[in-house]
């Protein structure tokens, strides 16, 4: 280099460097308010620490009273922004995917896979949901109400008849495990489902772990789970696959969700169109809707028996609608039917409430896919977006009482409640596809349940924590008894 380039240079360092620490300090007098505190960790701790103690609620209205509705911290290694209020909802829900992107932590992907719906955006989001509801939604749903039914009789009949204790959450998630894999992969009671529990626990057992692969530890368990519970559907895929190629119409027929999306994909390949889904992508979303309605929907059944062990007038008020309805059956075995469902209007009432005060999703995060505006303030690229469900939830500009348990909000939620309000199933393009199946199980599970049994709480501790799923202490021990139809 000349001596003359030489000093240019060395006199340009200066200006260079002042222009930099002015950029830098112009960026950070628009972030919003709050401490980034200890980099990588931050108030990560601190939060789960709550979550734990069930407070995480009052140390997010902590944070709001002392910076406002929208502030800075670190969570899980990432610099975040925490917003709060329905129009903070309705951005984070509704933003064009070029400018929010889905966040996970990097364990979710590495164990669920890449083709997620969590992972994807823009079309192929489109494309792959698009897919799932095609089997999710009502119309379809309603005619597995009786397949439904059964699982729930037959878990009812191992697991509660006859015994005079039990545990509730884990019998819950068995319940709603095993209607998963009977209503998705048409896997029945037997060895090979046994072996995929056992696979599938082990795989979501390190979801939300450090995701450091090496042996032993908890992330690895996971991922070689992972690689089994592929190794199953991918077997499932191709029986299914043959026993497709095998009929010839298969029109109004039931089939399962791997079926449906087999189908869909067959089709459209014959119209030589290729928007189907690849065998990857259904391997990963099936892992995905089996993690998905797995914890979600036991949770909120726990929650409910709890519920109605603690609350006699909402008991005797739900056991009424169920009465009726078992009352205007034939016999015991006639099953329930997608009318009988409709006319569970209180009982679901009841489990949206639960829903409202105990939101089994506690929130979630979003990415900043460029600089983004905020409440007067900047979100910079690549930062998370952090949302609680309970923020609006427990607001009493929005719902009055808040802390009150009270089913009839619920009555005309469309016109009381506010959009983006009631967010336990999140909102916009990537709402919960799985809310009719979740109703349905619920449903079905307590029509049964408050018209056989009934029961009491065996631990008089009353409170839950979170790990990130809310959980009654013990588990939810109760005594059970058997009841007649009256
Ligand atoms: C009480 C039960 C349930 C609750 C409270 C619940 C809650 C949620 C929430 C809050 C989200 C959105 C997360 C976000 O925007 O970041 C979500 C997404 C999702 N849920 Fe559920 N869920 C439940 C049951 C189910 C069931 C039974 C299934 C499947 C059968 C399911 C499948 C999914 C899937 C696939 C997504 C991702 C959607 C997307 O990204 O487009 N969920 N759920």
């Amino acid at each position: 280099m000349s001596p003359a380039i030489f000093i240019t240079v060395l006199l340009f360092i200066p200006v260079i460097f002042i222009f930099l620490v002015k950029g830098s300090r112009k960026t950070a007098s628009r972030l919003p308010p709050g401490s980034l505190g200890v980099p990588m960790i931050g108030q990560s701790f601190s939060l789960l620490y709550a979550m734990k103690k069930n407070t995480a609620e009052k140390w997010i209205l902590e944070r709001i009273r002392k910076y406002g509705p929208v502030s800075k911290l670190t969570l899980f290694g990432t610099p975040t922004v925490m917003i709060h209020g329905q129009a903070a909802n309705k951005f984070l829900f509704t933003s064009d995917c070029n400018t929010l992107g889905n966040q996970q932590p990097a364990s979710i992907m590495r164990i669920l896979g890449s083709r997620t719906l969590f992972e994807l955006s823009s079309d192929d989001h489109k494309r792959v949901r698009g897919a799932l509801v095609s089997f999710l939604k009502p119309e379809v749903l309603k005619q597995y109400v009786g397949k439904m039914d059964l699982q729930v009789r037959m878990h009812l009949e191992s697991h509660w008849q006859g015994k005079e204790k039990i545990t509730v959450l884990p019998l819950m998630k068995t319940l709603t495990f095993n209607i998963v894999c009977s209503l998705l992969f048409g896997l029945d009671a037997g060895e090979r489902r046994d072996k995929f529990v056992e696979h599938f626990r082990k795989m979501i057992g390190g979801m939300w772990s450090v995701p450091i692969n090496l042996p032993f530890t908890r992330f690895n368990r996971s991922l070689m789970a992972s690689s089994k519970v592929q190794s199953m559907i991918l077997q499932l895929i191709n029986e299914k696959r043959t026993a497709l190629t095998q009929q010839t119409d298969h029109q109004g027929q039931q089939q399962d969700l791997i079926t449906c999306l087999l189908n869909i994909k067959d089709k459209e390949n014959n119209m030589n169109n290729s928007v189907g889904l690849t065998d990857q992508e259904i391997i990963d979303n099936v892992r995905l809707v089996m993690t998905a309605g797995y914890d979600t929907s036991s949770i909120l059944l726990t929650f409910l028996i709890r519920l109605l062990a603690n609350n006699p007038v909402v008991h005797a008020s739900i056991l009424k609608e169920q009465e009726e309805i078992a009352k205007s059956k034939a016999s015991r075995d006639e099953l329930l039917t997608w009318e009988d469902l409709a006319k569970m209007k209180y009982t679901w009432r009841v489990a949206m409430e639960i829903l409202r005060m105990i939101p089994p999703v506690f929130g979630g995060f979003r990415k900043a896919l460029k600089d983004v505006e905020y409440g007067g303030f900047l979100i910079p690229k690549g930062w998370q977006i952090f949302w609680a469900a309970s923020l609006t939830h427990m607001d009493e500009s929005i719902f009055q009482e808040p802390s009150k348990f009270d089913p009839t909000r619920f009555e005309n939620q469309s016109s009381t409640i506010p959009p983006y309000c009631f967010v336990a199933f999140g909102g916009g393009p990537r709402m919960c596809p799985g809310y009719e199946f979740a109703r349905l199980e619920t449903l079905i599970t307590i029509h049964h349940l408050v018209t056989r049994f009934t029961w009491k709480l065996s631990c008089s501790d009353n409170s839950f924590t979170r790990d990130p799923m809310p959980e009654p202490v013990q588990g939810l021990p109760i005594e059970i008894q058997t009841r007649k139809l009256e």
